[in-house]
């Protein structure tokens, strides 16, 4: 279980997390949705590690973020980090040389899927070929926890659905948890288990997708922005 409790993170006067606590159990889909700059991304990278909390506490199965709880997260960013000079075999080759849950047929799976190649090279491929190309090295790993932010951005809404629908469908491991930052709601509504929604870095509404909606009596993007009318009154 990830446990998030009292999380606060500024920068300069801009207060990017705002007392956050959430859990997220094991073996969920949760969406991590908000408006930009609500705080998705800083979210992402300090449950990563990849930011220190100015305040409050993260959990991973008991364990800190970072070093100690490498090898159960999965961190996939939202910008290019991914070796931009390699090809995207050379790409994999690395992966799997320095990352002990590589699963090679997994890999050669989602290459065809997605139909990539592995003499394209990462620089010169286009942004959605590029997304398709993350999601390939990230979705590889056997990991507990994958964290995904925005993962569908710069894919065509052609191939959106149906790649979100692969990634749970079809690529998921028994019991693999996904955060995923997304606006892309209307495509991966169907996918999760469970929503969290914050704005200007507090948590405003969390809950399970069928629950919510059966207790609104409207749909979960109606839901939302009702919601986010509230926040911002
Ligand atoms: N490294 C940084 N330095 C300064 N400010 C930052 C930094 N990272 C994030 N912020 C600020 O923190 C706030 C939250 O940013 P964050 O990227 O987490 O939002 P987000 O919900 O992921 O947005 P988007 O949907 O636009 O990607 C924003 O006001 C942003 O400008």
């Amino acid at each position: 279980m990830i446990q998030v409790e009292r999380a606060v993170k500024t920068f300069g006067r801009k207060k990017a997390l705002d007392d956050i606590s959430l859990n997220i159990e094991e073996g969920r889909i949760i969406g991590l949705l908000g408006t930009n700059g609500a705080g998705k991304s800083t979210l992402l990278k300090a449950i990563a590690g990849l930011h220190r909390l100015d305040r409050g506490e993260i959990r991973i199965d008991g364990k800190s973020p970072g070093l100690a709880a490498r090898g159960m997260l999965t961190y996939l960013p939202d910008i290019d980090v991914w070796y931009p000079w390699m090809k995207l075999g050379d790409a994999m080759r690395y992966m799997r040389d320095i990352h002990w849950d590589w699963d090679d047929d997994k890999a050669l799976h989602l290459l065809d899927y997605f139909g990539l190649k592995e003499h394209m090279g990462i620089r010169e491929a286009s942004r959605g070929i590029r997304a398709k190309m993350k999601l390939l090295l990230a979705l590889s790993l056997q990991a507990k926890y994958l964290l995904l932010d925005e993962p569908l951005s710069g894919i065509d809404p052609f191939a959106r659905a149906q790649i979100a629908h692969a990634i749970v469908d079809d690529f998921l491991y028994e019991g693999q948890t996904i955060l995923i930052s997304t606006h892309e709601i209307a495509e991966i509504e169907l996918l999760l288990d469970d929503i969290v929604f914050i704005h200007e870095g507090k948590l405003v509404l969390e809950g399970h997708v069928e629950t919510l909606k059966q207790i609104h009596k409207m749909s979960l993007m109606d839901i939302l922005k009702e919601v986010n009318q509230h926040a911002r009154v």
